[in-house]
């Protein structure tokens, strides 16, 4: 779970400094052991050049008599001791050490970080080659990837029988070794990965030419051996009867992708509100009437008009980001959402993020920040949500949803006042690189993390029924680590400040 969150990742920062002091101590200990031992043999070296020069002179004189024998007894000792004195036992010990007091990440966290990889390719249609350049969108940001780097890739999708993108990493990863002079990893395993994840995606003739390949660097490995003939078989089935589809694994992880790609235009701001909507939209100061909001009022700017969606700028300082962030990163929590298909594997997916719940007594800026929310929206804070903090990390993401409960849901509120989330006051609390936009999928828009600014909407048209209209996600996060806060107001106690009706009442503000 340390992948989710820059901020844990800093700890892995700290944990490979100690490694590399830890190996460093290893090697120079090592090293100098090397050097006796490389003395001694020189020493030896000299002597017997000496003597074979003129061995009966060299032996008949007692003090090379002497040498020669010392050299072969005590001098032989002390090498000896030196190559079989285990001083690796002693850093083994420091290394059990480490893994005890150190963060390490597990494997888990591996397949995570991968998946993150993969996930944010499908939807920022990142090519495989210009990542493993270490690249993204043409801006070089880390290292190159070696063919073993792609391979694991491979791997890690494989377990996660993710087809799709074995196959493309091990391409890449055959690729790179094409290239490499010091082979990072063993060609036939690329090829089996490829051959299966081939077969698996419905090629089997190319799956066979592959295991093929193997075949000719290995001739007796032993489940290319076993793959060609069930590949050939399957061959042979298909041209006597029309092959059924393939297992259904496939058919999911390609919907998913679908899902992705259906939402990627926005998340790549390839999606514009169109001239005619955007020339609708204004900028203004607002007071709401309220006599302390006349000398600073607040700077709102509309991002979409049916349903408002309104942006409030600067309404957080950066003092009050910085104590939220610290208060909700000593209690982060991976990040669950309530999940109503019951498939708890999926649940824990589609949102990948830490998240913290700060009360108003916690600290007077998180009171200050909640007030302001009282001030922005005209809704009263007494039957509102703690304030909700989340900090996604590379590849964390929202996918599509509401933020009110629907008919027969079970709502996961947190402290929640009676009634329904009536309105959502979404706060960035950073600025995010590459990524990382809030999108409404069915209004085409798509806002961009700003710094100390916030989104407000309303979830419930004023009849209390759901507005479907407001769905949205969190776009994965490309580049950057993305803070924001949600405060989620509910219906109870607004009566008299958001009037029900049938219609919904776009909210009334005193410019
Ligand atoms: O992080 C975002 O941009 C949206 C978050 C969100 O929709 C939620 O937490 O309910
Ligand atoms: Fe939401």
């Amino acid at each position: 779970e340390l992948y989710t969150a820059v901020a844990e990742l800093e700890g892995l920062l700290h944990t490979e400094q100690v490694v590399i002091t830890t190996l460093g101590n290893y090697i120079y200990a090592q090293e100098q052991k090397m050097l006796l031992v490389k003395r001694y043999v020189e020493a030896y070296v000299d002597q017997y050049k000496k003597a074979s020069k003129d061995i009966q002179t060299y032996l008949q004189n007692p003090i090379n008599a002497y040498l020669l024998v010392k050299r072969l007894t005590t001098d032989w000792d002390v090498v000896q001791d030196l190559i079989t004195e285990n001083t690796a036992e002693e850093f083994i010990a420091d290394f059990d050490n480490l893994k005890s007091s150190l963060k390490f990440p597990s494997n888990e966290d591996l397949n995570g970080a991968a998946m993150a990889l993969t996930r944010l390719q499908d939807i920022y249609r990142l090519d495989a080659s210009s990542l493993a350049n270490g690249e993204i969108n043409g801006v070089k940001y880390a290292t190159e990837l070696t063919a073993a780097d792609c391979f694991e890739l491979g791997r890690q999708s494989y377990t996660n029988a993710d087809h799709y993108h074995t196959q493309l990493w091990m391409m890449e990863a055959d690729k790179r070794l094409k290239r490499e002079i010091h082979q990072t990893v063993e060609r036939s395993e690329i090829l089996e990965y490829l051959a299966f994840s081939t077969f698996k995606l419905g090629d089997v003739g190319l799956a066979l030419t592959l295991t093929n390949k193997i075949l000719e660097l290995i001739p007796t490995h032993e489940r290319a051996l076993r793959s060609k003939v069930y590949y050939e078989d399957e061959i042979a089935k298909i041209n006597s009867v029309q092959r059924k589809g393939e297992d259904e694994s496939i058919g999911t992880i390609q919907n998913n992708i679908e899902a992705r790609l259906l939402y990627g235009p926005l998340c790549r701001g390839e999606i514009r509100l169109s001239d005619e909507i955007l020339a609708q939209l204004k900028c203004r100061y607002v007071d709401n009437g309220n006599p302390f909001l006349k000398i600073a009022p607040f700077k709102v700017e509309e991002a979409y008009l049916d349903p408002q969606i309104l942006i409030f700028h600067d309404v957080m300082a950066d003092h009050e980001i910085a104590t939220i962030k610290a208060l909700a990163q000593s209690r982060f929590q991976r990040a669950t959402v309530q999940n109503l298909n019951t498939d708890t594997m999926v649940a824990i997916q589609h949102r990948i993020g830490k998240v913290a719940w700060l009360t108003n007594t916690e600290h007077k800026h998180v009171k200050d920040v909640v007030h302001r929310v009282e001030d922005m929206t005209g809704l009263t804070m007494e039957t509102a949500e703690d304030l909700q903090v989340v900090n996604y990390g590379i590849g964390g993401y929202n996918d599509p949803h509401y933020d009110f409960a629907r008919k027969g849901e079970k709502n996961g509120f947190k402290n929640l006042g009676i009634g329904n989330r009536i309105a959502t006051v979404l706060f960035y609390m950073s600025d995010v690189p590459q990524g990382g936009a809030t999108i409404f999928p069915y209004l085409d828009v798509a806002l961009w993390p700003k710094k100390g600014a916030a989104a407000f909407w309303y979830n419930l048209h004023s009849s209390g029924e759901g507005d479907k209209h407001t769905r949205h996600a969190a776009c994965p996060v490309l580049v950057g680590s993305k803070w924001v806060s949600n405060k989620w107001i509910h219906e109870d106690g607004q009566q008299f400040r958001r009037p029900c009706g049938l219609k919904r009442p776009s909210p009334e503000y005193t410019a």
